[in-house]
């Protein structure tokens, strides 16, 4: 359950307030999902002929919003905090040595603020960062972006969580432009074994086509 559903809500309920408090980002991903959907048809209907629209083609060649869900990762990786034991005596790659049945922890939450690994502007919600010049969407090593952990025991259902996570805002994006309750309002979070917000997120979602956006 903590898998496959806390891991994948809590990472909609914090790329949801990123948005929020970026509209440019926001409307810039609307335009992807309407592009990649029903192109210039903006009177598709309701949710369920939108969804008809929703190929594997479409969900694939969405590559900002697969940037804005990995940048959102980055910042507020869902398992912030992990822990290995040690199966034997070793030496980590900084040279620190480790006694077998010592536990090792790493914590993808400061990883994915660190300066000297994403540059300066590592606090920033940027998903330019992970994108080529041509828009299209560079992964980065495991090692680096370890919010799915890396190697043999790396998360099993990381493609599918990208494919969920995809399609649900996809669908909300498109329908819908949302902004923070309250301006410039914002939450903290709780580290238990997912990360979760500190309170609740309180937006308002205004129909998106009405817009223009
Ligand atoms: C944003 C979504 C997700 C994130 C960030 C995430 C992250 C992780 C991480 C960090 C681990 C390694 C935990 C450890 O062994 O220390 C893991 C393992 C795993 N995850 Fe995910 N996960 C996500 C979604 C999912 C979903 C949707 C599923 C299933 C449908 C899933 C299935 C698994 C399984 C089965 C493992 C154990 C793999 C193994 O030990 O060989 N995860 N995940």
């Amino acid at each position: 359950m903590i898998a496959g559903r806390d891991t994948t809500a809590g990472t909609l309920s914090w790329f949801l307030y990123d948005l929020c408090r970026d509209q440019r980002i926001q409307d810039k991903i609307a335009r992807e999902v309407r592009e990649a959907t029903t192109g210039d048809h903006q009177d598709v209907g309701g949710v369920q002929e939108f969804t008809a629209c929703l190929t594997e083609d479409a969900i694939g060649s969405m590559h900002y919003l697969h940037a804005a869900l990995t940048e959102t990762l980055r910042l507020y990786p869902a398992v912030p905090s992990d822990v290995k034991c040690c199966f034997s005596d070793d030496t980590l790659p900084d040279g620190h040595a480790v006694r077998r049945e010592d536990m090792v922890n790493y914590l993808p939450y400061a990883i994915g603020r660190m300066k000297f690994l994403w540059g300066d502007d590592a606090e920033e919600f940027r998903p330019e960062r992970w994108l080529d010049d041509d828009g299209l969407f560079v992964p980065e090593s495991p090692y680096k972006f370890t919010a799915f952990q890396a190697g043999p025991r790396i998360c099993l259902g990381k493609e599918f969580a990208y494919r969920q996570m995809k399609i649900f805002a996809a669908a909300l994006l498109y329908l819908f432009r949302f902004e923070m309750w309250e301006r410039d309002s914002t939450v903290g979070y709780r580290s238990m074994l997912t990360l979760k917000m500190d309170g609740p997120l309180y937006v308002r979602a205004l129909p998106r086509r009405s817009t223009g956006n």
